[in-house]
């Protein structure tokens, strides 16, 4: 897959099938257009490109929270999973206020006759440019609408998935993205008191723009190189200590090395309880003992 800065320069002239949309998360929903870019590529004898932005259009029209930042993947997380669902070129553009003015034939015209398109997908309630065109104004090409795909009657939507992260349903989550929700960070240092309970945790630090799972204590799995280990996982203050930073933690079972500076993978894969203030370390100590045993059984 190749990766550009959209410009008329730099386009790649090969009939192609062009998927549009923001594509946040790459979810169930959002894996049906390119099924159907996949079949139309092989019958047409196409590659797939998708246009797209690196952020948000809602940063353009809401006031600004940091939220607005926040995707449901690292921004490499979302190239691979653009490549593994079959796209060869991937544009990006910024959506800037200028953008945003464009018209449908504006957009028709600035940007979709720079390409060879021998068609295009969108989903059921794509609109495009400040008229909200949708299929009716893509009439000039061989344009395909995929219907809706919905989980226990509602929409599987960036949106749906976002809220069931901040909810803590991870299980929900992972249902609607089709794959495990995850986070990629640097282990550093904590307060190096886990070793001392009995119950080691590489403290994850990470740099891209995602949401972490509400407070509380997970089942997950963890990659350390090119290898993947269960464990489980805490978000949260600390509170029996009483700390003042919300961390990312993870014992990982039966493993010990020491890992600082190292990027791991934390893929969440079930809620287990929330965060608890105990009276004592034992306490603590009884409660990760059964922690430990959900999660190496689940
Ligand atoms: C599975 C798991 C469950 C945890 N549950 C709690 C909890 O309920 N309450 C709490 O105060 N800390 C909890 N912790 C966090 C521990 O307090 C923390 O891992 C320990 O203080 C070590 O911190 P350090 O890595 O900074 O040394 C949990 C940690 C893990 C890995
Ligand atoms: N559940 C779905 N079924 C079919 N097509 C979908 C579905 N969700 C999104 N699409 C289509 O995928 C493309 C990208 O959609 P978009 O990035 O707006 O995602 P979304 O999940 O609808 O996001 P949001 O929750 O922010 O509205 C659009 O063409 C859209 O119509």
């Amino acid at each position: 897959m190749k990766v550009f800065e959209f410009n008329a320069q730099n386009v790649d002239n090969a009939p192609t099938i062009l998927v549009l949309g923001y594509f946040d998360g790459l979810h169930r929903g959002h894996q049906t257009l390119f099924d159907k870019a996949r079949e139309l590529a092989a019958e047409k004898k196409a590659t797939i490109s998708v246009l797209t932005f690196p952020e948000s259009p809602i940063l353009v029209f809401e006031k600004f929270n940091e939220n607005l930042l926040k995707q449901l993947t690292s921004k490499e997380k979302r190239n691979q999973l653009f490549e593994e669902n079959g796209v060869d070129f991937l544009y990006f553009t910024d959506f800037t206020s200028h953008f945003a003015k464009l018209t449908s034939h504006d957009f028709i015209e600035k940007y979709l006759k720079k390409l060879a398109i021998s068609a295009i997908v969108i989903g059921f309630d794509y609109q495009f440019g400040s008229d909200h065109g949708s299929l009716a104004q893509l009439s000039e090409y061989d344009a395909y609408q995929v219907s809706e795909l919905t989980d226990m009657g509602e929409k599987i939507s960036s949106s749906r998935i976002r809220q069931a992260i901040i909810d803590g349903d991870v299980t929900l989550a992972n249902r609607l993205l089709g794959y495990n929700y995850e986070i990629s960070g640097l282990v550093v240092h904590g307060e190096a008191r886990g070793r001392t309970i009995g119950y080691p945790t590489a403290n994850i630090e990470s740099k891209s723009m995602q949401y972490l799972p509400l407070i509380g204590v997970y089942v997950v799995d963890i990659a350390v190189g090119d290898k993947k280990y269960r464990g489980m996982a805490s978000i949260g203050y600390n509170d029996t200590f009483g700390g003042k930073n919300k961390t990312l933690e993870v014992n990982i079972f039966d493993f010990h090395d020491e890992i600082y500076g190292e990027t791991v993978t934390v893929y969440f894969l079930k809620f287990i309880r929330g965060m608890i203030k105990f009276d004592s370390v034992d306490a603590l100590i009884t409660q990760m003992d059964d922690d430990e045993k959900i999660s190496r059984y689940f």
